[in-house]
């Protein structure tokens, strides 16, 4: 047998009152320190170990080691260092402490735990896996935890050999107390092989009188021993058994222990506080709880505002002390301590209830944190393969340690019992995603707000939870009330663009079904949640529906994509805001994310819809043709007229045979189509007539359309200036789409206007999905392709004067803003008859939104649109022309951009020039107005790659932000909780 050394000796000596006396001669022992007890009998309870059955002892097989690949991550246990200043007595004193070494108490050695009352806890569980591990350290630190328990019943190690491989093991438990060194790891050593679930029970059962030990596990984990290598070892159990059998089954601590083993705990709290061991957790988490025995309540530490009690300096790894602040690390969720890739599985095991240090399990939550639960970080998604990340995330979701505290949620200004809590998780609708905090619940209506805002679901309604609600519940300043709450501005503005008149302060009873009726009167005035726009309007709005109205187009994508989501990434919605100036190509660029990302773009109705328009659209256009043939028909005349005074006879234009005919005369039936035609328009029927008509005008069009006057009008088209752009392709398939039979195609639909619905409000809920660029992807990026997008277009009509309404938005991720660059050489009524330039119009409206005290923190896109246009027109039109551009130098630029360019593939063309010179002014003038940055992209919005890459590109700035958001915020909390409380 091998000698004790130092370190066990220090050992025996703290288990004096347990065993058997030590002899008098500690050099002459060689082996075998714990003895046979023969002292006078005791008056207090001795410790029993519950014999076990053998044949119930599942053991671990060898792993195959072929199966552990190179990759596989082993738990390196390393000593831990003793300073300098440490003196060898104090070695002594601290006996074990090079020893001591933090594992995973669970991945290693599993047992699980039988509890039999408070005050026992038995050994004779079934030892899931039983049998010597083997840390990869090199050092070979094995373990035999049969060894422990030693004949005589007390607690020995009977062989004496490298019993650092068992206090690996009570890693957690020790260090649970907030110390890396010194006594308390040799008793817990012995008394603490605890888990990662009850641990904190085994120490208050140890702290009170009848103390217990408590041998547990980790539920569940015993299958997956991840990273360690088992040897079974079941001839050593074998040998132990004997012993087991014939102890009788008695407590096997004694209150003595139990108090020794609280003043040492207590001493070597001090110890930590003083002394700056390297391997001190730098936490307060040391958060024991020691159960009072009278009160049974639990006492412990309050980590709420846990604070590295020995701080670490920021940046640095909490384990090993390195790295630096951009040194990507994991966070405890307890205690926010943070450690770097290398040290993370040592610090946090083997997880079994998430991304805890081994220490902080079992404890509640940081609730900061508590949104976090379950979403994976890259540096997990690193170290362990995506089954164990799964669990681990499971785990830290669903554990039991981990849920809400009832007192913790207040509806309606009322505390909630335990019982309220489950009864309001688990009605058949309940809150999403409940943190502690205060609500509002409208029993009525099943309306549910955080208290002092909006609504912000629909849960089951006349739940018997909380108080009653009150008029100021949602901070509401409307005078209209609903089910006697006072309603906030945005839900007046969804009663508004859903026609409830809302004159006259009224107050609704609105229930459940969202059947509503005004106070005092006996009719329901209607529903709600069926009025027409009612979802769209809502889901802009950011106000609840209830789940089963929720089918809007988009719904059922959402749903699709949450079927195939992981369960972390279910709920979470990133809202992108669409604006821009009239005209800038907002609705184009809606339309083309529909395009490109939904299956099915448009419902069968919708198509219904955009048919007629683009056939009433057509008719438009042809009446702006017709209006232009007349004129230039006209033009033509005169002209003649004014020649034939001059007498000049053969004047050109006028065909040889009638004297009043011109390339732009039309025969007499279309003559009186085209009078008809033009008076509609003008009395501005139009619409109403068409497309009705269509079927009967059909052949007359076609007539009209392959007609010489109206191809030489057609011709002329730039001169009319009515005629949009997009006319053209509308006309040359004017033949078509008059047909009754018409069906739009996507690209018609794209280059159709006029498709917005009235409110000017538009939304679409989509992912992105896997593109070709996206060749490469691991595993994780391959989860993007379920993240979840709405894209919410606005009209600035639908904005109200000095974008009133854009408080509405929030909530919003991001806010697109869509300038057109061809609007440099155009101009526009700026509102009180005034023409200005529309590139000004359009800089002045960029500037209200982004200054808008709602978006003070907004993520700014610019897409600057029509570049096809740009590229068309510089070259005729200057920039210049727009007194903000007056400054662009394009010779300059383009020489210096040639001499920088490592690409000698020629001058950049104009277009890009003037592109770059528009992008660096807005960024320069939204850095002026807000000091933050602009992102500019460039893009043709009838194109679908160029949308695909604009959107895209929003994508990666919400990303850098969430990664930047979380790195910041968890550098910031562990100095200063409150702050984080308040962003
Ligand atoms: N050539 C070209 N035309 C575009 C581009 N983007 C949009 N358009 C056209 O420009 C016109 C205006 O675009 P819309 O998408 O309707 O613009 P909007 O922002 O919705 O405009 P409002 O509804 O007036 O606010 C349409 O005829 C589009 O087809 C582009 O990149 N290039
Ligand atoms: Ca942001």
């Amino acid at each position: 047998m091998i000698k004790l050394d130092e370190k066990m000796k220090g050992l025996i000596s703290r288990m004096v009152p347990l065993g058997a006396p030590i002899a008098d001669n500690e050099d002459e022992i060689d082996y075998s320190f714990a003895m046979e007890y023969q002292g006078p009998p005791v008056t207090y309870d001795l410790p029993r170990a519950v014999p076990i059955d053998i044949k119930r002892i599942p053991t671990a097989s060898v792993v195959a080691p072929t199966s552990l690949s190179d990759k596989m991550l082993l738990p390196v246990v390393q000593p831990i260092l003793i300073p300098d200043s440490v003196s060898k007595d104090q070695l002594k004193e601290t006996a074990l402490v090079s020893e001591c070494v933090v594992v995973s108490p669970t991945s290693v050695i599993a047992f699980e735990k039988r509890v039999r009352d408070g005050n026992e806890c038995g050994l004779s569980s079934e030892f899931s896996s039983l049998g010597t591990s083997r840390f990869s350290n090199g050092l070979d630190q094995s373990c035999e935890l049969s060894d422990m328990v030693d004949s005589s019943g007390g607690l020995g190690f009977r062989d004496g050999q490298e019993c650092s491989g068992e206090l690996s093991h009570t890693g957690s438990s020790s260090d649970r107390l907030g110390t890396s060194n010194c006594k308390v790891h040799e008793c817990s050593a012995v008394l603490g092989l605890s888990d990662g679930h009850e641990c904190s029970g085994d120490f208050s059962h140890i702290g009170s009188s009848s103390g217990t030990l408590g041998i547990s596990s980790d539920k569940g984990q015993s299958g997956e021993i991840r990273s360690s290598e088992i040897l079974g070892s079941l001839e050593d159990c074998e040998e132990n058994v004997d012993f087991l059998n014939d102890t009788d089954p008695q407590d096997w601590v004694s209150s003595e222990l139990s108090s020794q083993f609280l003043s040492s705990a207590e001493s070597s709290f001090k110890a930590e506080d003083s002394s700056n061991l390297p391997l001190t957790r730098g936490k307060k988490t040391a958060i024991v709880k020691f159960r009072d025995v009278k009160s049974g309540d639990i006492v412990h530490e309050d980590n709420s505002g846990v604070e590295p009690e020995t701080k670490v300096k920021k940046g640095l790894c909490y384990r090993c002390q390195k790295g630096n602040r951009f040194t990507e690390k994991e966070v405890c969720i307890v205690c926010n301590a943070k450690y770097c890739s290398n040290c993370v599985l040592r610090a946090m095991g083997s997880m079994p209830e998430g991304r805890k240090c081994v220490t902080c399990i079992g404890y509640p939550v940081d609730e900061l944190k508590r949104k976090g639960l379950g979403k994976c970080s890259r540096i997990l998604k690193r170290l362990l393969s995506e089954l164990e990340i799964r669990q681990i995330m499971e785990a830290e979701k669903l554990c039991e340690a981990n849920q809400l505290q009832a007192e913790y949620v207040y509806v309606n200004r009322q505390q909630l019992s335990q019982d309220e809590l489950v009864c309001l998780q688990s009605c058949p609708n309940p809150p999403t995603k409940l943190k502690p905090g205060r609500y509002w619940y409208d029993k009525v209506s099943g309306l549910w707000g955080k208290e002092g805002q909006k609504p912000c679901k629909i849960i089951s309604p006349h739940l018997n939870v909380g108080g009653p609600i009150m008029a100021d519940a949602s901070n509401g300043n409307t005078l209209v009330f609903m089910n006697n709450r006072e309603i906030t501005k945005v839900e007046l503005r969804m009663f508004q663009l859903a026609g409830v008149q809302c004159a006259g302060n009224p107050h609704f009873w609105v229930d459940e079904e969202g059947s509503y009726q005004e106070e005092g009167q006996k009719n329901i005035k209607g529903n709600l949640w069926s009025k027409a726009g009612m979802k769209l309007v809502c889901a802009v709005l950011s106000l609840p529906i209830p789940n089963k109205a929720a089918n809007f187009s988009g719904e059922e994508l959402i749903n699709q994509v949450n079927g195939a989501l992981p369960d972390y990434r279910k709920g979470m919605l990133q809202k992108l805001l669409l604006v821009g100036y009239n005209g800038s190509g907002t609705s184009t660029i809606f339309k083309q994310a529909k395009i490109l990302y939904k299956s099915d773009p448009f419902s069968e109705e919708e198509c219904e819809n955009i048919k007629l328009t683009i056939q009433s659209n057509v008719y438009k256009y042809l009446g702006i043709l017709l209006e232009g043939r007349e004129r230039f028909e006209e033009e033509i005349l005169k002209e003649i007229r004014s020649k034939r005074l001059l007498d000049q006879p053969d004047a050109s234009g006028i065909c040889e045979e009638g004297d009043n005919k011109t390339i732009y005369s039309i025969g007499t039936r279309l003559k009186s189509f085209s009078d008809w035609l033009l008076k509609v328009m003008v009395s501005g029927n139009l619409e109403a007539i068409f497309p009705a008509a269509t079927r009967e005008y059909a052949p007359l069009v076609e007539e009209l359309w392959k007609d010489a006057a109206i191809q030489e009008t057609f011709n002329r088209r730039s001169e009319l200036q009515t005629l949009s752009g997009v006319a053209s392709y509308f006309l040359e398939r004017v033949v078509d789409i008059s047909m009754a039979d018409y069906e739009p195609t996507n690209t018609d639909i794209l280059y159709a206007e006029g498709l917005t619905s009235s409110n000017g409000l538009a939304c679409m809920d989509f992912s992105f999905p896997l593109s070709s660029h996206d060749d490469n992807i691991d595993a994780s990026a391959q989860h993007e392709q379920y993240l979840r997008y709405q894209l919410i277009r606005v009209h600035t009509r639908g904005l109200g004067e000095n974008c009133k309404w854009l408080e509405m938005f929030e909530d919003v991720g991001m806010t697109i803003f869509c300038v057109s660059l061809s609007d440099y050489d155009q101009f526009c009524d700026d509102g009180s008859g005034v023409l200005i330039n529309r590139m000004d119009a359009s800089r002045r409206f960029f500037e209200s939104v982004i200054t808008h005290p709602v978006f003070e923190e907004m993520d700014f896109l610019l897409i600057l649109n029509k570049f096809d246009l740009l590229e068309d027109k510089i070259e005729r039109v200057p920039l210049t022309i727009c007194d903000w551009f007056h400054d662009f130098n394009p010779v300059a630029s383009r020489s210096r951009s040639n001499s920088d360019s490592s690409i000698s593939t020629g001058a950049p063309a104009l277009a890009q020039l003037a592109f770059h010179y528009i992008a660096v002014k807005f960024k320069k003038h939204f850095a002026s107005l807000t000091g933050r940055k602009l992102y500019v992209s460039m893009a043709n919005g009838l194109e679908s790659s160029s949308v695909d890459d604009a959107l895209r590109y929003s994508r990666e700035i919400l990303k850098w932000d969430e990664e930047r958001a979380n790195f910041s915020a968890s550098e910031y909390s562990i100095y200063s909780t409150e702050a984080s409380n308040s962003a």
